[in-house]
């Protein structure tokens, strides 16, 4: 699914393996429970398919080009100590910063790899713990003083945007395009630009339901204040063809309302029925 031949670099255990794609380092996991692929910039879980699945559960953009320093379009960017655009870079610098696996642990039945953020004083900022078997688990913790925000901005892989709907949804939310709260239906399904924040309880869960594809992509996020629903339908973006709209969508996992203190967790576990 990635549009680049990648580069063997190195086997890091039997199901492991560190290859190159343009620029970027990654982390390949072929394993009997599926395939991931991770950037290490970013800790950026860039493709899951668990073997029974026929499709991969996240949506890469067909032109990214994988460039050091420029946030990978698709996948589970790590959106942090910040989101959006209230400091520069958008969404902070966590997504295009190194990161380095700091940690596996592959039995025949799952893998978990850790990658850690560390500051240019060689101190820990933040780790993020993914577990692999018929679901995906996403662990991130935060490690610094100061408080700080997080997404795990994950894009779904869908057949088509417009029979797709996402259940479980509240039914108000902030919307950044106007910057005002609004009253929205649930399930929503996407027509147009949607940018929006929902406030949701700790322990939600949401579920992107494709016909087409005939699965029901479970999104389960624990510790999270919030979920941002997005999909930029015809503006342009950066990384993204014309058509890149129509086949993702995008759930995230995110502490904006509420943000981390210290040692604070936040998770998504990911399952395809
Ligand atoms: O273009 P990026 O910096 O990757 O941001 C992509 C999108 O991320 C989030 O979903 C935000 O809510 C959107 O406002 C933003 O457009």
């Amino acid at each position: 699914m990635l549009n680049i031949q990648p580069q063997f670099i190195k086997q890091i255990a039997p199901t492991l393996s560190l290859q190159q794609y343009n620029e970027i380092p990654m982390i390949v996991l072929d394993h009997p429970v599926g395939q991931a692929i991770i950037s290490l910039q970013g800790a950026h879980l860039l493709s899951w398919q668990p073997k029974h699945t026929a499709q991969n559960v996240l949506w890469l953009s067909e032109v990214e080009p994988f460039k050091l320093g420029t946030a990978i379009r698709g996948g589970v960017p790590v959106c942090y100590p910040w989101f959006g655009g209230k400091s520069s870079p958008s969404h902070g610098y966590a997504r295009i910063s190194m990161w380095q696996l700091s940690d596996y642990q592959i039995t025949e039945d799952n893998a978990t790899l850790a990658f850690s953020l560390f500051s240019d004083d060689d101190l820990i900022e933040a780790k993020i713990t993914m577990t692999f078997s018929d679901s995906c688990e996403l662990n991130f913790k935060h490690y610094g003083v100061e408080n700080a925000e997080v997404a795990l901005h994950s894009y779904f892989n869908i057949a088509d945007i417009n029979p797709i709907s996402v259940e479980g949804l509240p039914t108000s939310c902030f919307n950044s395009l106007t910057q005002q709260p609004e009253q929205v239906p649930s399930p929503r399904q996407v027509a147009e630009n949607i940018d929006c924040i929902y406030a949701i309880s700790n322990n939600a869960t949401h579920h992107i339901v494709d016909p087409i594809y005939q699965r029901n992509i479970e999104i389960s996020h624990k510790n999270a204040s919030n979920t941002v629903f997005w999909n930029p339908w015809h503006k342009a973006t950066s990384g993204m063809s014309e058509e890149g709209y129509k086949t993702m969508v995008c759930v995230e996992t995110a502490r904006i309302d509420k943000p981390l203190s210290q040692s604070d967790q936040v998770s998504v576990i990911i399952k395809v029925a």
